[in-house]
């Protein structure tokens, strides 16, 4: 479960403190898979960094699966993402040099032996049907089999909390609804809580619930900027 309390976020903007986001109590069930929609500059990503741990509240707690991320020391934070997080951007975030498969092996768990990390993957290349491209450097992979591998990237380790940032904003529209498919399809089976960015209201109608972030987020409503 995550639990938000009282945390506000401010940015320095020409020398002025701007606040960004000011959440008083929010929470998610694990294994919820969440919509989080809203409109630009309104805080989304925002929310995402606090949540990995990548940014830090100014106050309040963040409560992930029982951790105190607003606690954390930066190492514990790198430590807490590598575990527990897994992201998933809009651009991919694939190493260019490395095919997809060892894009994904990169992230298997050190204490898995050879022979599981194997097993594994063949198995989640032939889940997300790209077992006939997995040799493949992502520039010689289309944008949605890029995703695709990026999702079991993200996904492999089998995180608690996965994150999605725009996931489809640079696919068309197609593909778009095929991989936003792909990624509730894999969450639910897995029991993976995953909250995801999107613009595109159809895409996040597939999900069991959507939140705008009007709805948590109690700062007046900024244009973007
Ligand atoms: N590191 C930073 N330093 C200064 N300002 C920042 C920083 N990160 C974000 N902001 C500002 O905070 C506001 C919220 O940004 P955020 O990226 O969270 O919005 P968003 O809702 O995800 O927007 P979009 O939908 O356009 O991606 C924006 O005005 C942005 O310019």
């Amino acid at each position: 479960m995550i639990a938000i309390k009282g945390v506000t976020k401010s940015f320095a903007m020409h020398g002025k403190s701007l606040p960004i986001l000011s959440v008083s109590d929010w929470q998610v069930e694990q294994g919820e898979r969440i919509a989080l929609t809203g409109p630009s500059g309104s805080g989304k990503s925002t929310l995402l960094h606090l949540l990995s741990g990548v940014m830090t509240p100014d106050q309040g707690e963040i409560w992930v699966h029982g951790l105190p991320i607003h606690q954390l020391s930066e190492s514990k934070r790198d430590r807490y993402r590598a575990e527990h997080v897994g992201y998933i951007f809009q651009d991919f975030h694939l190493i260019s040099s490395l095919t997809a498969r060892q894009n994904v092996e990169l992230i298997v768990p050190h204490n898995w032996t050879k022979k599981q990390a194997k097993v594994q993957v063949d198995d989640w290349f032939e889940r997300v049907g790209l077992q006939d491209r997995q040799h493949h450097r992502p520039a010689e992979l289309s944008r949605g089999q890029q995703q695709r591998a990026a999702i079991i990237r993200a996904i492999i380790a089998k995180p608690q909390l996965i994150l999605a940032d725009e996931p489809t904003g640079s696919l068309d529209w197609e593909t778009a609804g095929d991989i936003m498919s792909l990624l509730l399809e894999i969450c639910e089976a897995e029991k993976l809580t995953l909250l995801t960015v999107t613009h595109d209201l159809h895409l996040a109608d597939m999900y069991p619930k959507r939140v705008h972030i009007q709805e948590i987020n109690e700062l007046p409503r900024r244009e973007a900027g």
